[in-house]
């Protein structure tokens, strides 16, 4: 992890990079799929350290997880990004999730009593650890590597405290270890998504929003005024209204009080489309704040955004509006 604030990248220079580490988890194999070969790229023992590195200028951009097919959303990046000095997501990854259960070589199956590995993991294999190791201790671990990891490091084999880790196949290789047993996971296809984070320009920067795409997606975070009926369905007629389809909301406690959510949104399309800016300025009439968090190209096969009017209706709605205002035959 590098200690002084590196200079912002210079447009002929390669980002620099941070992501959720070690060495050998998910998030590096997910960075590694966007990242340009040779560009610097540090491990952050955990979401909030890797956030941090952005936000300080240590890295240009981050890598964090922040949902998965079967576990659903990953809260501290959720938290880290509603909270604090704003960031912007630049982009996203999804990549499929296959686990191995590792040990050092020379560990049997049935001498697997303690198995360590991150919670999303482990609420990944938990069926599969049931039937396979009855009764096997669960260990949390900062990441999938770390406890890949931890099984390598010490001189002597009781200093882990475990036998085994949940981990990507790369982790156990990396780390010498063995693969007691192969695609582990409950569930066939698990994805994760990852997101690649930024902070936004200052003033006479470059901006950093990437341009539209035609298959964008936009993130923001909408807090609520005071709780009363019918205020969530407020906030999803801002995107009905305009066409625009939602790939995920999900709510947050603000931690100030009990009953006190934020909303966390991701719908398609790009804020510099009008539907979208519409949605953004309606959200900002009644909601209390919006914290928005980029707009960026969707990963994978991209789904059409945007039903009923398109960029052309809202463009002739407008200049009609600007003929009635002006009081010309319309
Ligand atoms: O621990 C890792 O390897 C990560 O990158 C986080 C994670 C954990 C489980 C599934 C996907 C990502």
């Amino acid at each position: 992890m590098p200690t002084d604030a590196s200079p912002p990248a210079s447009p002929d220079q390669p980002p620099r990079y941070a992501f959720f580490g070690p060495t050998g988890t998910f998030t590096e194999a997910a960075l590694r799929t966007v990242a340009p070969a040779g560009a610097p790229a540090d491990p952050y023992p955990s979401v909030d350290a890797t956030i941090a590195a952005v936000r300080s200028g240590l890295a240009d951009i981050g890598v964090v997880p922040i949902e998965n097919s079967v576990e659903g959303g990953v809260s501290a990046t959720l938290d880290g990004l509603a909270a604090g000095d704003p960031l912007l997501v630049v982009g996203e990854v999804v990549i499929p999730v296959t686990f191995v259960l590792a040990a050092r070589p020379g560990t049997a199956l049935a001498d697997v009593r303690t198995v360590s590995t991150h919670s999303h993991a482990h609420a990944q294999v938990r069926r599969w650890l049931d039937r396979n190791l009855q009764g096997a201790r669960y260990l949390p671990s900062l990441s999938t590597a770390a406890a890949a990891a931890g099984l390598a490091e010490p001189v002597d084999a009781e200093a882990a405290g475990y036998d085994a880790a949940v981990c990507a196949p790369l982790a156990a290789a990396r780390f010498g270890l063995e693969v007691l047993a192969e695609d582990i996971g409950d569930t066939r296809g698990a994805e994760t998504r990852f997101v690649l984070l930024a902070r936004p320009a200052a003033p006479g920067e470059r901006p950093v929003i990437p341009a539209p795409t035609g298959a964008d997606k936009t993130s923001l975070v909408a807090f609520l005024r005071a709780d009363h009926p019918g205020a969530l369905i407020e906030v999803l007629e801002q995107f009905v209204t305009r066409g625009i389809n939602l790939s995920r909301i999900e709510s947050r406690p603000t931690g100030d009080a009990l009953g006190r959510y934020s909303f966390s949104i991701d719908c398609e399309g790009h804020v510099a489309e009008s539907r979208v800016g519409e949605a953004l300025m309606g959200l900002h009439r009644i909601c209390e704040r919006v914290r928005f968090l980029g707009s960026y190209p969707q990963a994978g096969s991209p789904a059409v955004t945007g039903s009923g009017p398109g960029e052309e209706a809202f463009a002739a709605a407008e200049s009609w509006l600007q003929r009635v205002r002006a009081g010309r035959s319309v």
